[in-house]
């Protein structure tokens, strides 16, 4: 028994006719609006052929929309003209029903629809019914019948049927009876009949009792579908047809195919339990206006007796939506049409009623008024059905028929159980192949959903990687600009250092807010990721609940299995892709910290060492030189201890015994460029246990080719143009080769060296120390230029990395303070050429001989690039902490080698800033110089830089006391730097 509900009604929208389609207007992107005035259409010409337009938009599988508002006002126009105000345009209602078929529905896919969940009712004893309704022209026999290539409803559903009762023969004896006939002109004919059979006078009679049964009908009883498919095609022939305007093939009646399914076990007994259910498929004429038509006579008589019988239809459906089915009157008996259907509607019966409806605006009201039926269709409330099952006792007398029959069964049965022992059934066979065909399609189906959407869904979460990774990035420097907040607001002056590192971090912050951006690129791309992945899962969610009667339990496992897996695929790669990200991330955060580190140990270093040297060199300046030995120390001991917490080691803490650096600063005297060492700050204990190594150099290879990236070039800028595009694997594989970070202190004799966690890797930094004996520096340059080929490509390489690091003679960064005794004057050089300088006076660069001088051309240093900073001795000895841009920090990706300059090439790189020269002059201005060597035997003494000498440090030569700014600091010289170049961490 199934519960009282209500008649499924299916819509199915046919494609439209080729006459049709000829009127239909060409798609038309043109939305200029010309007004009502105009008597032009935009970009298409107005002819009497397009004079159509679509009327049913299908909105998805259950709703459409009968004459959708046309929301581009232009077209709009076009299509309607003008239409007085207060004129409703457009009906645009929405209809919604158990199913909609766009013009695009296969045969088969409206039978799965609508029949097929039919049958397995009819053959456990249930009534059934499909019929097609809808307009003259619009589809239902085609839906119903089919053609000969393309077969509709009545054959697929036999094929079926057939199919199902062979596989439940072996338990069952099925009959299955077919009955054929038409109602025309309110007159039922057999349409089985032979030709010139008997034919009652006003057509076969209805008789009415429980059931409704047509007198004298020719009953078939087909083995087959394609016995099925034969009949009908014969009754079709028979069946009334005719052209009208509407339809060449006019269906001038209704017809009824009827198919009684009769079904007793096959095990005989005393008693038997037959079922018996019958499917009727209706195809009925359409219904037909007689003002729209140019029907005359017999074509008019046929129209106004289907219309008298459709409006008896449409009369019992109102009855039956009222009634609820039972209590009110519903008019069956009005027409022959209704009082067949009666059983079907409001009976003992499970109903499917198929709408069919033309798409285009020639069938407006046709189309209108059926949506409207259809949906009343679906109020209707049957009643409750029950299965047609009867018991039979058997009579005495066919006792032996019965046992005959289990005989024959029992027979069957041991025939059966050996032939299984060799071969498979062959209904098993044949379901497995159709399972396992179901399974391959919902594999195919994910498969390809997978190739879809893959590429959008890892994407995605390689920029959820990267959002994640910013946002650390972000909340990092918000709570350091939040500590910075606190410090400020809680100091009564200002602290130019804070305010400089605010300003440096929130132009970190800047790349970081942009990417968290809500429309930023990378939250489309995410947005875009989401959705393919919502399609995906949808996707996975209804192959994996797809059900079919060819699956088995085992099938449909099998699906939900290969769904997940490919789910949990999808989840992997995504999850590698977010890993990948947040390596590269961790990458990047590691060598920036590495170069940072770095730097700021050797400026440290250098700090503390110009404080010693102030100290040493302040007897005559009074208290200003010994503040500012104060204040350098001061920022030492700061660093240091940010050192130890930060990393657990100091520079203090590598600082070499007191007796060689006092004896390095006695040495620091007068300006004597024979000075080639420098006490070194390097790590003690590393420098012990590497000390019998060879002394790594920070020499470049002369052969090398320069490798320096500019310092005018900034890393923001660099990035600015690509901020989140990172480096390809072979760009990185490169670069990691070429450009490698590390951190070396050169140990006191020169020899140790300390590497970071790269230790293979070749040292790029070098901190020489002091040395007393030139003939220790050549020595060490000797060494240096006796390191392996391999090595010396990889020192030159490394010592490319950076302009603040390496080179000795390139950027200065590991120059010595040494107190010269011969001539008492305060000496700041580089290592390197303190070893030829050491012999005789240093050439000037822009001499060609200097270049002979060093073996080979090194002109990859920032001292060739700016070479007008090299000018003088001084300036060039000014140069070490002002060069250590942060600006190369990072940007060994994009690093190329430069081109040697001379003096006069100073080429203009953005049109932003002074020019190369002048801009290495202001960086090195910042740093205080030392005064010119002078002949009285007096040291040298440390100076403003010349440009902000009245700004920054009021250091005059001829002034005898230093004068400091009371803030001044390193901290400040570096982040003025910083500032000025925008550091990103990209
Ligand atoms: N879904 C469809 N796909 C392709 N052609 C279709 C479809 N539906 C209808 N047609 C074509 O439209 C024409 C009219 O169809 P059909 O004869 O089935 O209409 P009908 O509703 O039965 O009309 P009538 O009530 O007058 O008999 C036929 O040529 C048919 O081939």
């Amino acid at each position: 028994m199934v519960a009282a509900g209500s008649i499924t009604v299916a819509v199915r929208v046919r494609p439209p006719s080729a006459w049709e389609a000829a009127r239909l207007p060409e798609p038309c992107y043109n939305s200029s609006f010309r007004g009502e005035g105009a008597l032009s259409t935009p970009n298409r010409p107005v002819t009497n052929s397009t004079n159509l337009r679509e009327v049913v938009q299908i909105v998805d599988d259950r709703i459409l929309t009968f004459d959708p508002d046309e929301k581009d006002r232009a077209r709009s126009f076009v299509e309607r003209g003008f239409m007085p105000p207060g004129t409703k345009r457009y009906k645009d209602r929405r209809f919604m029903f158990d199913k909609v078929f766009n013009h695009e529905a296969h045969q088969r896919d409206v039978y799965e629809a609508t029949a097929q969940p039919l049958l397995q009712g009819l053959l456990d004893g249930y009534n059934t019914t499909v019929f097609a309704y809808g307009a003259t022209g619009c589809g239902k026999t085609h839906t119903i019948s089919g053609t000969e290539t393309d077969p509709g409803i009545i054959y697929l559903t036999m094929a079926d049927l057939f199919q199902r009762i062979e596989d439940r023969r072996d338990d069952w004896n099925v009959d299955v009876v077919v009955t054929f006939l038409e109602i025309y002109n309110e007159e039922i004919r057999d349409l089985l009949a032979e030709p010139g059979a008997h034919v009652p006078r006003g057509g076969l009679s209805i008789r009415e009792d429980k059931t409704v049964k047509v007198v004298g009908l020719t009953e078939l009883t087909p083995k087959s579908a394609e016995e099925v498919k034969e009949i009908v095609l014969l009754g079709n022939t028979r069946r009334t047809q005719s052209p009208t305007h509407a339809n060449e093939t006019s269906s001038r009646s209704h017809a009824v195919l009827q198919v009684h399914v009769t079904q007793a076990p096959r095990t005989a007994s005393i008693s038997e339990q037959k079922t018996m259910g019958t499917l009727s498929i209706i195809d009925l004429a359409g219904s037909e206006r007689a003002a729209a038509t140019t029907n005359m006579g017999q074509r008019m008589v046929e129209g106004a007796n289907i219309n008298k019988s459709l409006l008896a239809l449409g009369n019992c459906i109102n009855a039956l939506c009222e009634s609820g089915g039972a209590v009110r009157h519903v008019p069956y008996r009005n027409s022959k049409l209704t009082r067949l259907l009666k059983f079907s509607l409001g009976g003992n019966c499970k109903t499917v009623m198929i709408v069919c409806v033309a798409p285009t605006s020639n069938h407006f009201d046709d189309t209108h008024n059926t949506l409207i039926y259809a949906e009343r269709a679906t109020k209707i409330k049957t009643k409750v059905v029950t299965r047609n099952v009867v018991n039979v006792d058997r009579h005495v007398g066919r006792y032996v028929e019965a046992i005959n029959a289990l005989n024959i069964e029992i027979a069957e049965l041991k025939a059966k159980l050996a032939g299984r022992n060799n071969a498979e059934n062959e209904i098993v066979r044949r379901k497995k192949a159709e399972a396992s065909a179901e399974v391959e399609r919902a594999r195919n189906d994910m498969k390809q959903k997978v190739e879809k959407t893959k590429a959008s869904i890892v994407d995605g979460a390689a920029c959820a990687g990267k959002v994640s990774v910013a946002q650390i990035k972000l909340a990092a420097i918000r709570r350091r600009i939040a500590e910075i907040d606190e410090i400020t607001s809680s100091s009564s002056s200002p602290s130019p250092s804070l305010e400089a590192e605010r300003a440096l971090l929130k132009s970190l912050a800047g790349p970081e807010e942009e990417a968290l951006r809500s429309g930023s690129v990378l939250n489309t791309r995410i947005q875009r990721s989401s959705n393919a992945n919502a399609m995906f899962s949808a996707t996975l969610r209804a192959v994996s609940e797809r059900r079919s009667d060819r699956l088995d339990e085992v099938s449909i496992d099998n699906v939900k299995l290969d769904a997940q897996c490919r789910k949990a695929e999808m989840e992997m790669l995504k999850a590698e892709q977010e890993r990948d990200v947040f390596k590269e991330a961790t990458e990047d955060v590691a060598q920036v910290m590495v170069v940072l580190i770095g730097m700021l140990g050797r400026c440290t270093v250098m700090v503390g060492d110009a404080s010693s040297a102030l100290q040493n060199n302040g007897d005559d300046d009074g208290s200003v030189s010994s503040s500012i030995a104060g204040l350098l120390s001061n920022l030492k001991q700061k660093n240091d201890e940010i050192f130890n917490k930060l990393i657990g080691h100091s520079t203090e803490s590598y600082k070499v015994d007191d007796s060689l650096s006092n004896s390095s600063f006695d040495l620091f005297q007068g300006y004597e460029p024979s000075f080639t060492r420098r006490i070194s700050s390097g790590p003690a204990a590393l420098q012990t246990a590497q000390s019998s190594k060879p002394r790594r150099t920070s020499t470049v290879d002369p052969s090398s080719p320069r490798r320096h990236k500019s310092p005018r070039k900034s890393l923001h800028s660099s990035l600015a143009a690509q901020p989140y595009r990172r480096a390809s694997n072979q760009e990185r594989k490169t670069t990691r080769t070429r450009t490698v970070k590390n951190v070396q202190w050169k140990d006191e004799a020169g020899h140790g060296s300390l590497d970071d966690a790269r230790s293979q890797l070749k040292p790029t930094l070098a901190v020489i120390p002091a040395s007393p004996a030139p003939a220790e520096s050549a020595s060490t340059s000797g060494k240096a230029a006796a390191v392996s080929p391999l090595h010396s490509r990889s020192a030159s390489r490394a010592g490319s990395e950076s302009e603040w690091e390496d080179d000795n003679d390139k950027t200065d960064d590991s120059f010595s303070f040494s107190v010269s005794s011969s001539r008492d004057s305060l000496s700041v050089s580089s290592a390197r050429s303190y070893g030829s300088l050491g012999r005789r006076p240093r050439p000037s660069r822009l001499d060609p001989s200097f270049l002979k001088a060093k073996k080979a051309p090194t002109l990859g240093s920032l001292a060739e690039d700016d070479e007008s900073s090299y000018r003088t001795q001084d300036r060039r000895l000014s140069q070490p902490l002002a060069d250590r841009s942060l600006n190369s920090l990072g940007d060994s990706k994009n690093r190329v080698p430069s081109t040697p300059r001379t003096a006069n090439k100073t080429r203009r790189r953005s049109n932003i800033g002074p020019v190369r020269a002048e801009k290495a002059r202001r960086r090195s201005s910042q740093i205080p110089q030392l005064s010119p060597p002078g002949g009285d035997g007096k040291p040298r003494r440390l100076l403003g830089s010349p440009a902000k000498r009245s700004k920054r440090i009021s250091l005059s030569r001829a002034a005898p006391s230093y004068r400091l700014k009371p803030n001044l600091s390193l901290v400040d010289v570096d982040t003025s730097i910083s500032r000025a170049s925008k550091p990103t961490w990209r």
